[in-house]
């Protein structure tokens, strides 16, 4: 014992003294001491946070029952205190469930779902309960009224902290004008500091969810905050699925074998899991038996054989295995299994327990001798060993069936050229641990059972014939002999004797990770949508340009997930500073923690200059008039903590968020190239618009000639479209030129003030108050000049409008 433990032994506690202060701590108690780690760290932050996880939850519950979210939120100052109530018009709660809703933490519909919904944890409101409990020290108050039901229900309540269990302080039933719906009333020590947080929430939450209509009254607010719906359409109703193959761990899969009312894996498989039918489940199931049983090496015939007439030899080797069967059912019998087996290019143990049964079998029958199971096994050990002769026998002669083969694989699956002596070497080391002293020795090893092998026989050959077998050459060893061996029939063990050992139970998910296996449906998912996602930007901010991407739906640890991108930029969007990053994790605006979060850190390694906004350094978060909205819906969203603020690092997910970022990133680019290039063009114009009549003067005045014609010059210069008006007494005549690279596709309304006459095929004249509006269509090719021409009285006005290209690339003298 050392001095210290000694010194430390005088004071010291024994086991008993210790097991006097354990005792079983409370989930309530756990999270009353942990407040922050679901968002109540402070009385700004915890009102924000009740606001969330109230809302939150009646548009889960609202949606969930098929209404349109109706949902109204009041913060009010009472005394020292805030009262917060939240009202939705959902399905409600029943009169046995919502002591336990609201009283008890981790208590909740959508842990075990795996469905696209806000909440996931069954904290949530319970923690808000909590909080107000701890701060205020006043029971929580909750009306619900089911649909149908006459009256509606009225609690008061708090959480029994040391048994996390609800309280009822006060129950009676009460009328309530609403027909159905939840109400709940919390009050708590709290301040409206995080109110720009606050009001960012309410307003993220209806740009997402342009089908509810949320009001918000707060003390700061003359006014209500209301936003009503932009749409009737709820979102698409999602579907629960069942776990993914790739996405249980090893617990879980233990407990749902014992759950199962399946016996055999084949069905486990199917009826437990999303995306398995018959064949995945085969597939599964040959995985499984690799690793559970291993997998078999097979033999050629001919190889490495020392007679040239290898079927001969085994034909007699056969012959001498088989007495009593008279000398042609012999002959027969061991004629066909020669035959087949050096028709085959390997066969394995198994498979020639196989062939020497059927040929049994059908010899059998031919010849009416019967072929029992001594003689099959005395056949298969007979031929058995002609494939896999090894050693010396007692005349000392070898016998090596094994090592030819294995030299050609060995050479074949080492790169680099290796002494042939250490190949030799080493593929006879291995044939000797193949042919081991099993009887029978059917040669059969799992993967990791190989790897040792080769090592072995790796380290020999390295110590003995100096020649080093690194391990990339291991590893394509084991490779091209795992590849060669063959899954053996025997039936896998079943689904309880698969749940009652851990090992086996490894095995099998082993197996079933390994399995390709199709993404799991995504009718579980409800996404935004891509025109949704512009529309929301579009009725939140005035931007001059707006972009969104919808990505495929992915999986991360069995769970699908889809991302969108959405950017609207310019217009009203402040310029100076880094861009607005908003965040949504299934519809809900993330207000905290943006630095911890995996879009930020996307956004940041994004390199922005190349879609055409500044960003100092090269990388960080760009800046520009822009904001940049990313959502992630998925039947389990990876947040950083239980407050559910920040997403956590999955790369999965980040890959798809950068690729939905630069899918919108791109028209952003685009757009901006295409205004650089207008602005460019613009300043051009401005320049020749003002040289054009000098120049024109100075030719006048130089020639003494008249001044050139300088209209069309412009068009003609600048590559654009010109479109010129000529008037001849009352001729009218519109001439479109396209001096562009490209067709052009024009609309032109011509507005006249006097009746037109003369007009071409396909021109009509519409009157609308004393005007005629012709509208002229024309498609005009690269170089070409097209001409509308008609009649109208001197003195009437005419003036064109023209559409359909852009106005930098236009010049109108009409
Ligand atoms: N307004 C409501 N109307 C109907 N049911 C509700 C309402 N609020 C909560 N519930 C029910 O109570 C359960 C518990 O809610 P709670 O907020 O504690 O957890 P959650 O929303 O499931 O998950 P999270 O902890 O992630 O918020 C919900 O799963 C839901 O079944």
């Amino acid at each position: 014992m050392t001095s210290q433990q000694t010194t430390l032994g005088e004071d010291a506690t024994t086991a008993e003294e210790l097991a006097e202060g354990q005792r079983e701590i409370s989930i309530a108690e756990f999270f009353e001491k942990n407040k922050h780690m679901l968002g109540f760290d402070s009385g700004a932050r915890g009102l924000v946070t009740a606001v969330k996880e109230a809302v939150d939850n009646a548009l889960d519950a609202t949606e969930e029952a098929g209404f349109r979210p109706d949902i109204y939120v009041e913060i009010r100052e009472v005394g020292d205190y805030y009262r917060l109530v939240v009202e939705d018009n959902g399905p409600g709660i029943t009169k046995e469930q919502l002591p336990k809703v609201f009283g008890k933490l981790l208590y909740g519909s959508r842990f075990h779902a795996r469905e696209q919904t806000r909440g996931q944890q069954g904290i949530g409101i319970s923690a808000a309960v909590l909080y107000s409990q701890l701060t205020s020290g006043k029971p929580a108050k909750v009306t619900s009224r089911t649909q149908g039901s006459a009256d509606a229900e009225y609690f008061e309540l708090i959480i029994d902290t040391d048994t996390n269990e609800p309280e009822i302080q006060a129950e009676r039933t009460t009328s309530w004008d609403r027909s159905h719906g939840t109400r709940i009333e919390l009050e708590m020590e709290a301040n409206m500091r995080a109110r720009a947080q606050l009001h960012d929430y309410i307003k993220h939450t209806a740009v997402v969810n342009p089908h509810a209509r949320i009001e918000l009254r707060e003390p700061g607010l003359d006014e209500p905050l209301k936003f009503e719906r932009a749409t009737d359409q709820l979102p698409a109703e999602t579907k629960e699925i069942r776990p993914h193959p790739h996405g249980v761990e090893l617990g879980t899969l233990i407990k749902m074998l014992g759950a199962t009312d399946s016996y055999s894996v084949s069905g486990f498989m199917q009826g437990e899991f999303t995306r398995v039918g018959k064949k995945t489940a085969d597939s599964v199931i040959a995985n499984f038996r690799d690793r559970h049983f291993g997998r078999e090496l097979g033999w050629p015939a001919r190889n490495g054989a020392p007679s040239a007439d290898v079927e001969a030899d085994i034909e007699e080797a056969l012959r001498d295995a088989i007495s009593n069967k008279g000398a042609d059912a012999t002959d027969t019998f061991a004629e066909r299994v020669a035959n087949s087996l050096t028709e085959r290019e390997r066969t394995s143990y198994t498979q020639l327990v196989d062939i020497v049964g059927t040929v049994a079998d059908e010899v059998g029958t031919e010849t009416g001798k019967t072929f029992g199971t001594t003689v099959r096994e005395n056949a298969v050990a007979a031929a058995w060993a002609e494939l896999t002769q090894f050693g010396t026998d007692e005349e000392g002669d070898e016998f090596d069936r094994l090592t030819p083969t294995l030299h050609e694989l060995v050479d074949d699956a080492t790169s680099t050229r290796k002494d042939d002596a250490a190949v030799h070497g080493l593929a006879e080391r291995l044939a000797q641990r193949f042919a081991g002293d099993d009887e029978p020795n059917r040669m059969r090893f799992t993967l990791s059972e190989l790897k040792t092998l080769v090592d072995e026989a790796g380290d020999a050959t390295e110590e003995y014939d100096d020649e080093t077998f690194g391990d990339t050459a291991r590893e394509n060893i084991v490779e091209s002999l795992w590849e060669r061996m063959v899954t053996v029939p025997d039936e896998p063990p079943n689904v309880d004797e698969i749940a009652g050992d851990r090992d086996t139970a490894s095995e099998l998910l082993e197996a079933m990770r390994e399995t390709d296996i199709l993404a799991p449906p995504t009718d579980c998912l409800a996404p935004i949508t891509e025109d949704l996602v512009e529309a929301g930007l579009r009725k939140e901010f005035d931007a001059d340009f707006y972009a969104a991407a919808t990505r495929d739906a992915e999986v991360h640890g069995g769970d699908p997930f889809v991302v969108e991108a959405g950017i609207a930029y310019g217009g009203e969007i402040e310029a100076g500073g880094t861009i607005q990053l908003m965040r949504f994790a299934n519809r809900v605006p993330l207000v905290y923690q943006r630095g911890a979060c995996a879009t930020t850190n996307v956004v940041k390694r994004i390199g922005w200059r190349n879609y055409g906004l500044d960003q100092p350094g090269g990388s960080g978060m760009p800046s520009g008039p822009a904001v940049l909205s990313i959502h992630v819906a998925s039947t389990n969203v990876p947040f950083t903590s239980e407050s559910k603020d920040a997403l956590a690092s999955v790369p999965e997910i980040e890959d798809e968020i950068e690729l939905a970022i630069r899918e919108a990133a791109r028209e952003l680019k685009s757009y901006l190239n295409k205004r650089r290039s207008m602005a460019k063009r613009r300043e051009k114009q401005d320049v020749l618009g003002r040289i054009l009549p000098q120049m024109a003067d100075k030719v006048a005045e130089v020639t003494g000639r008249e001044h050139p014609n300088i209209e069309g010059a412009m068009a003609r210069i600048m590559n654009n479209v010109g479109v010129d008006r000529e008037r001849d007494g009352e001729t009218v005549r519109l001439s479109v030129e396209n001096h562009s690279d490209r067709g052009e596709s024009l609309e032109i309304t011509e507005i006249v003030s006097a009746e037109p006459g003369d007009l071409p095929d396909g021109v009509d004249a519409i009157e609308m108050d004393d005007e005629w509006f012709l509208n002229w269509n024309p498609d005009v090719d690269s170089g070409e000049t097209i001409e509308l021409e008609y009649s109208l009285p001197t003195d009437a006005d005419a003036d064109a409008t023209v559409d359909g290209v852009d106005d930098e690339k236009l010049t109108v003298n009409a």
